[in-house]
């Protein structure tokens, strides 16, 4: 089920599995890893593949080094860059450096506009993995912005040196990471590949587990998102049913100036198949939408709230009387999810934060980075800085399943469980889109899917939409939020299809 492992917990299945191995035999398991994931990347002909081979300090240089005996053992034309340690640090890096002083690799020390000259198949990053402490700085920094101005391939071991492994973020003040076009990644997949930077700098992603014991690998609380995961809530429809039989969505918005945003998310709902949609507008509301007139348009005022699944936000605005529906919203025994203005209201509003924090079937939350960080305050970059932390703590804090959107999409329970979504591309990156995910995860609950389940399946579909969007070349550039609805109509139907019963 995709598990993702902190450093720390990565650290741990290591020193036991080593404890249980000869001498170096993981360094040596990562440099055959290295070494075979390199050589799909190189041509047939390897005599002819000019590689370069980052070798770090630490162990990842280790395994660099071990990475370049096989290559150079296998015929490629290695040349190694070495940034050795003050005192060798260990006996297994030792020996790997042995093995590549007596292979045919060669040792040179090249500085940035050497790199630049000459032109490689490949180059192997093996300068940092989990233990980098601080910023590339120096040289270090020089071959880094070298290597990424290069066209060719870029094979990074364990994770893209420059990136944190739980965060995805670039390690600054002023970091600089490799953008690498590949990674290998050992023991287990990080998170930090995923989520934030990591998507861009990590390319494809593949794991070698080195053989390790799956006895050594404790239950993991983080995963990469999975159809297994909700694929039970895929139901295929029985005929002897009727609209009551899936549920009412009401979309509560609609402030003057936006009445855009509710009616994505309605269209949206009932595109992803809510039995009957609402658009309530907390001011003056259109007499019908005229693009999909199934939806009953109606003011807020008046209008029962116990009847339907709740999505509030989408273009609510900041009035008194918008705080106040919300409050109605919170206090009503109906499912909720909050989006847009309804989290910068709650941000504004211990009070109301407490109601909802108190609810008893708890929430769904869909902040962007900006309204995680007003719901937790602090500012972006430090939610940035640790995307699934701030995801968990903000569940933690307002008792609710929070979706913490942008690339690599977190999904946190109250308990603690997250999920860290994989669909998606920036074609997303454009205004309304987030209204539609609303209307999507809130036209689950209304047909009776958990929370949970509703958010990873949500955000799932929306970026499957907007892949498979972009595959037909309907965008990354200028994809409008709209196209996503019956996109996501498709991929949801394909789904039951495909998985229901
Ligand atoms: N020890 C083992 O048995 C295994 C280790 N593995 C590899 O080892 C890596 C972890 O090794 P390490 O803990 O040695 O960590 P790293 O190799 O990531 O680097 C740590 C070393 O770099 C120095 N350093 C950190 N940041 C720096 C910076 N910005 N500038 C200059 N120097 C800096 C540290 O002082 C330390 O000497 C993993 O990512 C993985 O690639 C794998 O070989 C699997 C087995
Ligand atoms: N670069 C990106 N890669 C993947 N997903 C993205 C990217 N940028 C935005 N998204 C997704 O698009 C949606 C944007 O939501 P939001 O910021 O609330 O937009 P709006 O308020 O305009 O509707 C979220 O689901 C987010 O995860
Ligand atoms: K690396």
């Amino acid at each position: 089920m995709n598990p993702l492992y902190s450093s720390a917990e990565i650290r741990a299945i290591e020193q036991a599995a080593a404890a249980a191995l000869p001498d170096g035999a993981l360094m040596q398991r990562a440099g055959q890893a290295g070494a075979n994931a390199a050589l799909d990347l190189l041509p047939f002909s390897t005599a002819n593949a000019k590689v370069l081979v980052l070798a770090g300090p630490g162990n990842n240089g280790g395994d660099a080094l071990e990475t370049a005996a096989h290559l150079a053992y296998a015929g490629a034309q290695v040349t190694i860059l070495h940034f050795p340690p003050q005192s060798e640090r260990s006996a297994e890096r030792a020996a790997a450096m042995q093995r590549a002083q007596t292979s045919d690799a060669r040792f040179a020390d090249l500085d940035a506009a050497a790199i630049a000259a000459t032109e490689w198949t490949l180059v192997v990053d093996g300068l940092f993995g989990i233990g980098l402490q601080r910023p590339l700085a120096g040289a270090l920094r020089a071959v880094a912005e070298t290597v990424n101005g290069l066209k060719c391939s870029v094979l990074s071991l364990d994770l893209p040196s420059g990136l944190d492994a739980d965060t995805g973020a670039i390690v600054g003040p002023d970091g600089v990471a490799i953008h690498a076009t590949h990674t290998v990644t050992f023991i287990g997949n990080k998170p930090g590949l995923h989520t934030c930077d990591g998507r861009d700098y990590a390319g494809l992603v593949d794991v070698s587990r080195l053989d390790i014991d799956a006895a050594h690998f404790a239950p993991a609380r983080l995963h990469l998102n999975d159809v297994k995961f909700f694929s039970r809530h895929l139901r295929a429809r029985r005929h002897n049913t009727h609209k009551g039989s899936y549920g009412n969505v009401a979309v509560i918005g609609g402030a003057q100036g936006m009445t855009g945003a509710p009616l994505l998310a309605s269209r949206t709902a009932l595109n992803s198949g809510a039995g009957r949609v609402y658009t309530l507008f907390v001011e003056d509301a259109l007499p019908c939408d005229f693009g999909q007139p199934e939806l009953m348009c109606r003011t807020a005022a008046g209008f029962d709230l116990e009847q339907a699944t709740l999505v509030a936000g989408p273009g609510l605005g900041a009035s008194p009387y918008a705080s106040d529906m919300l409050a109605s919203a919170i206090a009503s025994g109906s499912a909720l999810l909050a989006d847009a203005d309804a989290l910068n209201l709650l941000a504004a509003n211990p009070r109301l934060q407490t109601a909802l924090a108190q609810r008893p079937g708890g929430s769904v939350l869909t902040p962007h980075p900006l309204e995680a960080a007003r719901l937790l305050g602090c500012s972006i970059a430090e939610v940035q800085a640790d995307r699934v932390g701030m995801a968990r703590k903000l569940a933690a804090k307002l008792n609710a399943h929070v979706v913490l959107k942008g690339s690599g999409t977190v999904i946190a329970a109250p308990n603690g469980d997250a999920v860290i979504n994989t669909t998606g591309n920036p074609a997303l990156a454009t205004a309304g889109t987030g209204d539609v995910l609303s209307g999507l995860c809130g036209s689950l609950m209304a047909q009776g899917w958990p929370m949970w389940e509703a958010a990873l399946a949500g955000v799932w579909l929306h970026g499957m939409a907007a892949d498979v969007l972009v595959t037909e070349g309907a965008g990354p550039i200028g994809l409008t939020a709209g196209e996503l609805i019956p996109a996501i109509r498709v991929a949801l139907n394909r789904m039951v299809q495909h998985h229901g019963r």
